[in-house]
């Protein structure tokens, strides 16, 4: 029987919660203005009680932390999270109430079998549909098709004509690679029309520029730019959907053989429009709101998680000079390395998890709607938001490995998550000898694992609701590293540091514009 049925148990303790000094907005300051400061300084409560209640205006959040713990909730089968997608709907992606309430009120989950205890009409589930159109058109099948096409799309886009022998000088780092990465994730999976909406994609990242504002419900009048830049960005989208009908209307032949669609990009992005229109209290411009929603979700992360890694390439001569072998030694000769023998290569594999390990700071929301849920000798009440914070779990120092201090949590370490045979202080894991064998170590090379950090690195969430682009976007990095430093010589030309303007929703950026220069190798 699940833990969730059992009967109230004298050992069960009261959940501890988190203090405040004001009392009507109680933790929401912190909570939502400065949340880095605010988590680093309950760590040690939260990660003694494994759940915490933190009370803000209007609610409670119950914050879940220990490997263990999370772990045990991203397995939950009855745990939701369209009523905390709903709010963001709302809030930050524009969504009128009555749509918002689809979200809010399915509380029937996203498998096939409805959660018990949920009486939600068919026509009203959202959370299966979503589900479905996702895991089909971005995993499985879907991926090897839409990779494709990425590689194809970013290998153009990397020709860069302007970019020669000698050194290029741009003033954005970050920006440089919103406008080459970024437009060929929108490309492949949205179709060319999207991006050829005037300025979409620099109204898309100005938009995620100001979307904390729009999460922290700040009025117009309070964060203009915040309102201006959504209205800009959903117009976009607006035009897109029309421009996209009409072409839709006027191409008789079925081009989907592999999977992609003419004027939606993909198949998956077609039939999600009739999708979400099937269900009831959506409307045309719920489904613009929801594509907002996806297309924000699709680059805002990948992107600069992209900009991290290749910050810490170009600044590091010997890591970079390994990663170079790393990839040259892969067919050599071979002008484009396949992403499938790329991927398999430990060291490019360590890249793409530690950067996000580095800089992954979502909240991933949860609630039961129907059932309390226990953990830790704890029981959150139905209904409650509950959050996993990646921060909290990503720095935690009884899990990870930083070699004594070496390479300590708030810091870069390419190669955390390799497993040298010949170093028993290798690995993730901070006692990693325990889960390498004798024998293999005495064998084999360097490896990549992940082995031992369920619940502990979570930079996708996790469990049956766990982020459908993870394998995609795991591609589109390590893919964009190999071209990076095969083809290119960068170097950043101004100090920088890092930046959490998005904690809760988003990853680590460096703070402000970084100069840089750029040369194609011979
Ligand atoms: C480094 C890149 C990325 C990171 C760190 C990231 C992270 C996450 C996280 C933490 C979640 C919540 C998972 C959970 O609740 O357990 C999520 C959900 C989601 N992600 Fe990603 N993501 C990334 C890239 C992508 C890409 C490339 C796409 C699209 C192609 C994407 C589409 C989505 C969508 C649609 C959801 C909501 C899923 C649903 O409705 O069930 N993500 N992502």
């Amino acid at each position: 029987m699940s833990t969730l049925f059992r009967r109230p148990n004298k050992s069960v303790s009261s959940i501890r919660a988190i203090e405040y000094t004001i009392p009507f907005l109680k933790s929401s300051i912190p909570f939502a203005f400065n949340g880095l400061n605010f988590f680093s300084s309950i760590t040690c409560i939260v990660k003694k009680q494994g759940v915490v209640k933190v009370s803000i205006v209007n609610q409670d959040v119950y914050i879940v932390q220990g490997s263990k713990n999370i772990a045990e909730i991203f397995r939950n089968p009855y745990l939701t999270m369209t009523r905390a997608y709903g709010i963001a709907l709302k809030h930050c992606f524009g969504m009128k109430q009555r749509a918002v309430n689809t979200y809010r009120y399915d509380t029937s989950g996203s498998r096939v079998k409805p959660i018990p205890g949920s009486n939600v009409l068919n026509s009203a589930r959202i959370g299966l549909p979503t589900h479905e159109n996702l895991s089909h058109g971005l995993l499985g099948a879907g991926l090897d098709q839409i990779t494709l096409r990425f590689e194809k799309e970013f290998y153009d886009s990397m020709e860069l004509p302007e970019v020669g022998g000698d050194w290029t000088y741009y003033p954005d780092f970050a920006r440089f690679i919103e406008a080459q990465l970024g437009i060929c994730v929108l490309k492949t999976l949205f179709g060319p029309l999207l991006v050829q909406q005037p300025k979409f994609v620099d109204d898309l990242f100005d938009f995620d520029r100001h979307v904390m504002d729009l999460a922290r419900r700040l009025p117009f009048i309070l964060a203009p730019k915040a309102h201006r830049a959504r209205r800009r960005v959903l117009n976009g989208i607006k035009n897109w959907h029309r421009d996209a009908h009409a072409l839709s209307e006027e191409t008789s032949e079925d081009p989907r053989h592999d999977g992609s669609d003419i004027a939606w990009g993909t198949a998956m992005v077609k039939d999600r429009q009739k999708m979400l229109l099937d269900v009831d209290g959506q409307d045309e411009d719920a489904v613009i709101s929801a594509d907002l929603a996806l297309i924000w979700a699709s680059v805002t992360n990948v992107v600069p998680s992209s900009v991290t890694v290749a910050l810490h390439l170009f600044t590091d001569p010997s890591l970079l000079a390994e990663t170079r072998q790393c990839v040259e030694r892969i067919d050599p000769g071979r002008q484009r390395p396949d992403i499938r023998a790329l991927e398999k290569q430990p060291l490019l594999q360590s890249l793409h998890a530690e950067s996000l390990r580095f800089g992954v700071q979502i909240h991933i929301p949860r609630a039961a709607p129907h059932h309390t849920v226990s953990i830790s000798n704890a029981r959150i009440p139905k209904d409650e938001l509950i959050l996993v914070s990646t921060y909290l779990a990503h720095n935690d120092p009884d899990i990870w490995n930083t070699q004594e201090g070496k390479h300590p949590l708030d810091t870069f370490w390419a190669g955390r998550f390799l497993i040298d045979p010949h170093d028993p202080f290798s690995g993730p894991r901070r006692r990693p000898t325990q889960s390498v064998p004798e024998a293999t170590r005495l064998n084999s090379e360097v490896e990549f694992s992940v082995e031992g950090l369920e619940g502990a690195w979570i930079p996708y969430g996790g469990g049956h609701h766990a982020c459908p682009g993870r394998l995609l976007a795991k591609r589109i990095m390590i893919l964009f590293i190999a071209v990076m430093v095969e083809r290119f010589d960068i170097e950043p030309m101004a100090e920088f540091k890092y930046s959490s303007p998005r904690f809760g929703f988003g990853v680590q950026k460096p703070l402000g514009k970084i100069p840089f220069r750029i040369k194609r190798r011979r």
